[in-house]
């Protein structure tokens, strides 16, 4: 900010750890976050190829990416970003679930 005093070096090293802090706790509320929508993705996954439904559903995604679009715009979040993140997470997803599905019907064909 062009007008503010300086700050002194000690408080500035203070506020750097208090939001780098903050941050770590954010980090860490966002892996716990993704491990439980992983838990939950791989059960719907499984669901998928017991009952021989496609790995993706791209109406659901469409949906989702505009619901997120949506709550992004809300939150001054940029929402080109919020759609790219979800894009790269759904890409994860739809991978394991043509691996959950190739797995099932490679042991369907054993027996
Ligand atoms: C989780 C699903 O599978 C895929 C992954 C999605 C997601 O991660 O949000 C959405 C649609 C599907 O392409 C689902 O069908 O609900």
């Amino acid at each position: 900010m062009e007008n503010s005093q300086p700050l002194p070096e000690e408080a500035v090293l203070e506020e750097l750890q208090r939001l780098r802090s903050s941050i770590d706790n954010l980090d860490a509320a966002l892996v716990h976050l993704l491990a439980e929508r992983f838990k939950c993705t791989q059960e719907v996954g499984r669901l998928k190829a017991e009952h021989r439904l496609p790995p993706a559903d791209p109406e659901r995604e469409a949906r989702q990416i505009r619901r997120l679009r949506g709550l992004a715009e809300e939150s001054k979040l940029d929402p080109v970003f919020a759609e790219r993140f979800l894009n790269f997470i759904i890409a994860e997803v739809v991978r394991h679930h043509e691996l959950i599905a190739s797995s099932m019907s490679e042991s369907r064909a054993r027996n």
